[in-house]
């Protein structure tokens, strides 16, 4: 199902959003902070889904615990490490960890330059221990407004040649892209990567915007692209990748169920999609997970998972040279 011939990547999966329940429970302990259960097993429904959530804003809330245990920067270290860790364990050759530095910063107001330095420590132990190649990409939290995306921008680009691309995360609905146009026009200015997360709560005129005014050359979710045939022939024909989430969908309502979910008509209508896990720890997933799902629940063939798994190597976040040196070191796997 995963053709071990060719990178296995993850590009859309939020670090934030993978904080393992045992360390948040032993973060919780180590500095004091009451958590809502009494073991890391009654933990569990708290910080992690089941079932599915009504609404995007609500799958979100389940994240607060994760960040609510960053006491300071070590905490912060620990959680950046164990992404790597764990990417590494669910076989991943590439991937790329995004994260928020105000939103890991909030609850204990940790400094948002210290967060991003602690983040890119602790990923640099991970990958020095494991080898999986792995690239940061800084989140605005749109959640918490205009001026706080300011501050984290700030945060991510003074640490810029660690940090290959920002990205556009949180409530869709009650913050829309249009808030956001000055802060792109400096990501641009400094020639980093652009991915926004649109089309998932709102409609294709979401996807429309972070292309055209914010300078998205990938998209997250993208779910709704799907209405608007005009918007499908543009993303194929200008390769803009759409990273696909398709249990995360399923977890925050945004489509009722697997057989909703779109990637197929991606395929289908010749856009470059990935696969991908977006919140690993809150949805209780891996990679192999989705990999199995887009086989058994959204019908891909086995040359549609290999394409499928040969586009996230293509969308991602490397120059030419690092993606050959990628697909180059699967090669004692060909048969
Ligand atoms: O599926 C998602 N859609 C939109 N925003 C998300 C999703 N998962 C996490 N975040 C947001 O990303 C930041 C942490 O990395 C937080 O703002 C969180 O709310
Ligand atoms: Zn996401």
């Amino acid at each position: 199902m995963i053709n071990k011939s060719i990178p296995l990547v993850d590009l859309h999966r939020h670090l934030d959003g993978n904080v393992r329940v045992n360390t948040i429970w032993e973060l919780g302990q180590q500095h004091g902070i009451a958590l809502p259960a009494e073991s890391p097993e009654l933990l569990a429904p708290y910080v992690q889904i089941q079932g599915k959530e009504a609404s995007l804003v609500d799958f979100l809330k389940k994240l607060d615990w994760m960040v609510a245990v960053l006491a300071d920067l070590d905490a912060v270290k620990r959680v950046a490490y164990e992404n790597v860790l764990d990417a590494h364990a669910s076989g991943l050759d590439y991937t790329e960890l995004r994260f928020s530095p105000y939103y890991m910063a909030m609850t204990h107001k940790l400094p948002m330059e210290g967060v991003v330095e602690a983040v890119i420590d602790g990923v640099a132990e991970g990958v020095k221990e494991t080898q999986v190649k792995t690239n940061l990409i800084g989140i605005m939290s749109r959640s918490f407004g205009v001026e706080a995306c300011k501050a984290e921008l700030d945060a991510i680009m003074s640490l810029r040649p660690k940090i290959v691309a920002v990205d556009l995360a949180g409530d869709e609905m009650g913050f829309p892209g249009d808030l956001f146009e000055s802060h792109f026009k400096r990501v641009r200015d400094a020639d980093l990567g652009i991915t926004v997360h649109a089309g998932e709560a709102k409609g294709p005129e979401s996807v429309w915007h972070a292309i055209r005014e914010l300078g998205a050359t990938r998209i997250g979710h993208g779910v709704n692209a799907i209405k608007d045939p005009e918007l499908m022939e543009y993303l194929a024909r200008h390769n803009i990748g759409i990273e696909s989430c398709p249990t995360s969908n399923v977890h925050t309502s945004t489509v009722a169920s697997y057989g909703q979910q779109p990637l197929k008509t991606f395929l289908q209508a010749g856009v470059p999609v990935s696969l991908n896990t977006d919140d690993p720890g809150v949805s209780n997933i891996d990679i192999n997970h989705e990999y199995r799902i887009a086989k058994t629940e959204l019908g891909l063939s086995d040359a549609e998972l290999e394409q499928v798994q040969r586009y996230g190597v293509e969308m991602a976040f490397l120059s030419d040279s690092e993606r050959k040196a990628l697909y180059f070191a699967k090669q004692d796997y060909l048969p």
